[in-house]
């Protein structure tokens, strides 16, 4: 019989953190042998043994934990957002030491998430204009989420690939903030409220018609499948994978 992946959390008391430990725990190929949160000294997932270290902290502090846990030579799951090119880039500075380790950073872990952003890079070219609406739970603390960063990212490459015209936009009188922020030349619209989880729109137009293409977590859960798949993957993917892409294909 083939060992159980021995994994370790970081911000393991957190929302998703719990949810993880709570998957880990109840994979029969994954062991769960760490589980660190905010004033846990690191050094408890490496003396644990952990091949694996799963990353639901915050963008102060992730970048710090992916360093050591590279210097410790152990692989790295992350979903916290806030990857910048340019943090990605130092990822990557760390890494070429390291050539055995894998890194593998995903802006949103749902299958759906995933298939939304996708889709969305398929029709971007199609339509005039593209604008995103992401709502999530108001005790997220970063705007706009990294859900919608990356998949303006993806809209904007795929109209350039294109070459599509700068989307219309007469507005010439803006109070601050109303028309979103831009993002890649793609504007996004943070939206905070109680009872919601994690939901985000695409809402293309051209002329005579629009397509919106909406994604809805309604549960933590939903992010699981995605986590433990990366996790199970991770190991054999040295360097760094950016999104569950390459591992759905
Ligand atoms: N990629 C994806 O699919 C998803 C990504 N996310 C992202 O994951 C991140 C976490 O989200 P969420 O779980 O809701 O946030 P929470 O605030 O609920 O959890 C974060 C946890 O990390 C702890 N923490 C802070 N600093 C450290 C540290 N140095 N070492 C270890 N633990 C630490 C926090 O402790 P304390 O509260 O004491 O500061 C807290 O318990 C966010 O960036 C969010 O955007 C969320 C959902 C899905
Ligand atoms: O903070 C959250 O909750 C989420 N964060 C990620 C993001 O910023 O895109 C992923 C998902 O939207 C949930």
């Amino acid at each position: 019989m083939t060992e159980a992946i021995r994994v370790g959390v970081l911000g393991a008391r957190g929302r998703m953190g719990l949810e993880v430990c709570k998957a880990v725990d109840a994979a029969g190929d994954l062991e769960l042998v760490a589980m660190i949160d905010q004033g846990d000294w690191l050094f408890n997932a490496s003396d644990a043994g952990a091949q694996v270290l799963v990353d639901f902290t915050s963008p102060d502090v992730v970048m710090d934990n992916l360093h050591w846990a590279i210097e410790q030579g152990i692989h790295v799951v992350v979903g916290t957002s806030g990857f910048t090119e340019e943090r990605l880039d130092r990822v990557r500075g760390w890494l070429s030491g390291k050539p055995e380790v894998g890194v593998l950073i995903a802006p949103n872990f749902g299958i759906g998430a995933v298939l939304m952003m996708q889709f969305a890079a398929r029709a971007a070219r199609y339509f005039e204009s593209a604008e995103i609406i992401e709502q999530h739970h108001p005790r997220k603390l970063d705007a706009p989420s990294g859900t919608s960063m990356h998949t303006a990212k993806v809209i904007a490459e795929a109209r350039a690939a294109a070459g599509c015209a700068p989307m219309p936009d007469a507005t010439k009188e803006e109070q601050l903030g109303a028309r979103g922020t831009d993002i890649d030349g793609v504007r996004v619209h943070s939206i905070r409220a109680a009872g919601l989880v994690a939901h985000q729109e695409v809402l293309f137009g051209t002329t005579g018609e629009t397509l919106t293409i909406r994604h809805d977590s309604l549960d933590r859960s939903s992010f699981m499948p995605g986590v433990l798949l990366a996790v199970r993957n991770v190991i054999n993917r040295p360097g760094l994978t950016i999104g569950l892409d390459p591992l759905l294909d």
